[in-house]
């Protein structure tokens, strides 16, 4: 079993995650994450807080000379924020002479719609925002991000390679029948501002995020995810907890602002016929069975079937609008708007870049679940193994057992 817990708050010293269950001898540097946070932080549309604040990195346990140990691994990434936020966010008391005057340690007493500030505030017994909006900020995916640097090596080595791009952004959407990016089109994707595979696209994007900013506006968008290489088998049909289908749906929908997740063709597949809306499975070029087309996302009954995984997540815009929302002072009981300082337009790129973390901390557990292994060469020789064990099917007889339009009816 692959577990990842994360730590820390959005203006704190650091944000920690500890990931346990990774076999020994999975290449991970500090570089390696490093590089990841870097993807995270592109996107046209993000706010001023990207430019200024750096992600550092430091690999706290876990690891040694760029492998795993087979230990849990403990990644620490610093807030460069940290000091002007120091009184504020100190874990220690401090003294109220040292706040008074403090702009950012006012109390936030309007909270703000889409936010986790009023309901937390009624659940964890707090008078304003500031202890909810901390750890509820989407800078905690830096640390999913760092986590998912090492999930997603070891699932190099088994040979599966993880892939996203925008599918839509605000009331753009990329064409039906554009190319489906392959893990080799990563740097071309990180090269656009909005990381859309179709140049037209990307632009018509671009101009909606203008117009956003220009209106004192804020926009969502939609996010896909592509597994290339993944075993047949990871995940199971027992239960419902097991389902692959259901833990990438979960761990999608933990990510900050993601209102909505589709595995292949999702709902789309809800308007079609049946015989529009599966995957025939037909005889491969290595003589075992495949998919002939990939509706169902790589994933029919709870597992993966070997073709390619594709998800998809749709992100809310931003709930820190310019334009600020109403609502009510907690303290004075009036009629006003939401707290605002600054805030992304949009985030869409970075949420590709937190899905893809996530995807692969949800692969490299279920790769675990099914080979183990402590090190990565006995993971990769179960792999193998299992594979190996696939036979071909028989040559074909040319008689068809059934009718190709199946049994008929009693
Ligand atoms: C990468 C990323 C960046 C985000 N940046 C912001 C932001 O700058 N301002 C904001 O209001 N919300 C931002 N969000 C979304 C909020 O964190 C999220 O909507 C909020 O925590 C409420 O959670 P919920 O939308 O899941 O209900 C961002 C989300 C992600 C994934
Ligand atoms: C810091 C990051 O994202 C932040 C996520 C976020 C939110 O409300 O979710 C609000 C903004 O932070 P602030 O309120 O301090 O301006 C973003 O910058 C990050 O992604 O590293």
């Amino acid at each position: 079993m692959v577990r990842w817990l994360t730590a820390g708050e959005s203006h704190g010293p650091a944000l920690t995650g500890i990931i346990e269950g990774l076999p020994a001898g999975v290449p991970l540097t500090t570089k390696d994450v490093q590089d990841a946070l870097a993807r995270r932080r592109l996107g046209y549309g993000r706010g001023a807080r990207m430019t200024f604040e750096q992600d550092e990195v430091t690999l706290l346990g876990g690891v040694r000379h760029g492998l795993t140990l087979g230990s849990p691994v403990a990644i620490q990434v610093g807030n460069t924020e940290w000091p002007k936020w120091e009184k504020v966010m100190s874990a220690d008391p401090v003294d109220e002479s040292d706040l008074e005057g403090l702009a950012r340690a006012a109390k936030l007493t309007r909270p703000r719609p889409g936010h986790a500030d009023l309901t937390g505030m009624q659940k964890y017994g707090f008078d304003e925002a500031r202890p909810l909006l901390e750890r509820a900020s989407a800078r905690e995916t830096a640390a999913r991000v760092a986590l998912g640097t090492a999930a997603r090596s070891l699932l190099a080595e088994l040979g599966v390679r993880i892939v996203s791009h925008t599918v839509a952004f605000g009331g753009v959407s990329l064409p039906a029948d554009a190319d489906v990016p392959l893990p080799e089109d990563e740097a071309r994707l990180d090269e656009d501002p909005v990381r859309c595979t179709d140049p037209e696209t990307s632009a018509a994007m671009v101009a909606e995020v203008d117009a956003a900013r220009k209106e004192g506006e804020t926009l969502g968008g939609v996010v896909e995810v592509l597994a290339y290489g993944a075993p047949i088998g990871l995940g199971s049909h027992v239960h419902w907890d097991r389902r692959l289908d259901a833990r990438l749906a979960g761990a999608l929908m933990g990510i900050q602002a993601i209102k909505g997740v589709e595995v292949g063709d999702g709902f789309d597949t809800a308007a079609r016929r049946g015989s529009d809306a599966h995957d025939a499975i037909v005889r491969g070029a290595d003589g075992r069975p495949r998919r002939a087309t990939d509706r169902a996302g790589g994933i029919e009954a709870g597992m993966s079937t070997g073709e390619v995984l594709r998800v998809r997540a749709a992100m809310k815009p931003i709930a820190t609008v310019p334009r600020a929302l109403g609502t009510v002072d907690v303290a004075t009981g009036e009629d006003t708007t939401a707290h605002h300082q600054r805030s992304d337009v949009a985030a869409v790129p970075a949420a590709g870049i937190v899905a893809e973390a996530m995807v692969a901390l949800v692969l490299a557990d279920a790769v675990m679940e099914k080979f183990g292994g402590d090190s990565l060469p006995e993971t990769r020789r179960n792999l193998e193994a299992f594979t190996a064990s696939l036979t071909p099917l028989p040559e074909p007889t040319g008689e068809a057992s059934h009718t190709p339009m199946g049994d008929p009816l009693p």
